[in-house]
């Protein structure tokens, strides 16, 4: 194992969550080490929810096992199963859940409370935590008279008031507006960074998750499809989803040294030579659109329609249809040029040195690129 790999002998969630729904089977092999934040992707449908139920009571595993430092919590195989309200888990749902006829200081001291702590010690705790997500002169507002950013806050304060051994984050960003989102974004990172337990963030957003995640589980269809550091997903993306998450072109071929064979009569010449099932991966900036098949030195030239367009950042992103999808970022200016219409037939460019190469291994057979 290499190091810094999670371990399961120091995990301390240590679970393999397997439920059914109707037809649906969550299949997931979980261990998260003390202070790790793993951050759960995958598109909708994919089972994040039902994890995140399942880690926190709300669903009982159909198989498998969830052990909590050290304690077993669930594991249908022996009987055993623990309510909610006796996990040590901290739970920040997307809508915050806050209750309505509480403060805010009786919010984040309803989990010291019901822990056993007296009214005054639990609200000291909490009043402690109020102070430090910067809302010590909130603690008296109700939560119609806060914010989004603020509740979330509130919402964080009472989940992490209870020093929970897993802190399960569900999309906590996502009600936020963009600007709160940043300011709300950077405080969560440094209250995640002071938690000793676990923590699983789900989202949709790539963003989150490469800010605040050590690692990524990406899921689809209930199943692990890719797994690991952000900068080795980000580098080497082994599903179309996780591709479009971290914004590259993906494509599954055959290499025979510079040539790489994707479908019947297209094949990418690449820099790297490798041999067997490979990925072949570039990013939409390395594309270039040309209204004429462009003469010189791209190796890799073949004629698309524009399918869509959209804003990206600074530049548009084009999607373009043909022998292979592709996505384009080009300059406003570039666009203008072009004069892009949904249906224009252009040629594309992509330069070997900007293709990046690697295995497919056995182990992403069911990736699901075509
Ligand atoms: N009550 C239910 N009964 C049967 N199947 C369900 C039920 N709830 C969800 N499912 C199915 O379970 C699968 C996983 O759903 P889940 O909500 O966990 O996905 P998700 O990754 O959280 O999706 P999203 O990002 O859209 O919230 C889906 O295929 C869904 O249809």
């Amino acid at each position: 194992m290499p190091p810094g790999a999670p371990s399961p002998g120091r995990a301390v969630l240590d679970a393999h969550l397997v439920v059914d729904r109707g037809t649906f089977r969550l299949d997931l092999p979980l261990t998260i080490r003390p202070g790790e934040v793993v951050a759960l992707l995958g598109p909708n449908g994919a089972g994040k929810t039902t994890a995140l139920r399942a880690l926190a009571g709300l669903l009982p595993l159909t198989d498998g096992h969830l052990s909590l430092a050290g304690r077993h919590l669930d594991h249908p195989g022996r009987r055993i199963w623990t309510p909610t309200e006796q996990r040590p888990i901290g739970v920040v749902f997307q809508d915050y859940l806050l209750f309505p006829h509480l403060t805010a200081l009786d919010n984040v001291a309803f989990g010291p409370r019901r822990q056993g702590l007296d009214r005054q010690r639990a609200r000291q705790r909490a009043a402690d935590w109020l102070v430090r997500v910067g809302l010590a002169d909130h603690a008296r507002r109700k939560p119609r008279q806060l914010s989004g950013g603020q509740a979330q806050r509130v919402a964080l304060a009472r989940a992490l008031a209870v020093d929970p051994a897993l802190l399960l984050l569900d999309e906590p960003l996502a009600a936020l507006d963009a600007r709160t989102r940043l300011d709300t974004r950077a405080r969560l990172q440094h209250h995640l960074a002071g938690h000793a337990g676990a923590t699983l963030l789900v989202t949709h957003d790539p963003i989150d998750a490469v800010v605040l995640a050590d690692r990524l589980v990406i899921i689809e269809h209930g199943q692990v499809v890719q797994e690991g550091d952000v900068a080795t997903v980000t580098a080497q993306p082994r599903t179309d989803y996780v591709a479009r998450l971290v914004g590259l072109n993906l494509y599954r071929g055959h290499a025979d040294g510079h040539l790489v064979l994707i479908t019947d009569g297209f094949t990418l010449v690449t820099n790297d030579r490798q041999h067997g099932d490979v990925f072949v991966a570039f990013a939409p900036s390395a594309v270039a659109l040309h209204p004429h098949r462009p003469e010189g030195s791209p190796r890799n030239t073949w004629p698309a329609t524009v399918a869509g367009v959209q804003r990206h950042g600074d530049n548009l992103r084009v999607q373009l249809d043909g022998r292979v999808t592709v996505a384009a970022d080009i300059t406003p200016a570039a666009a203008a040029h072009l004069r892009l219409t949904p249906g224009q037939t252009l040629w594309v460019a992509v330069k070997a040195a900007e293709t990046r190469v690697y295995p497919a291994a056995a182990a992403a057979t069911n990736a699901g690129v075509g």
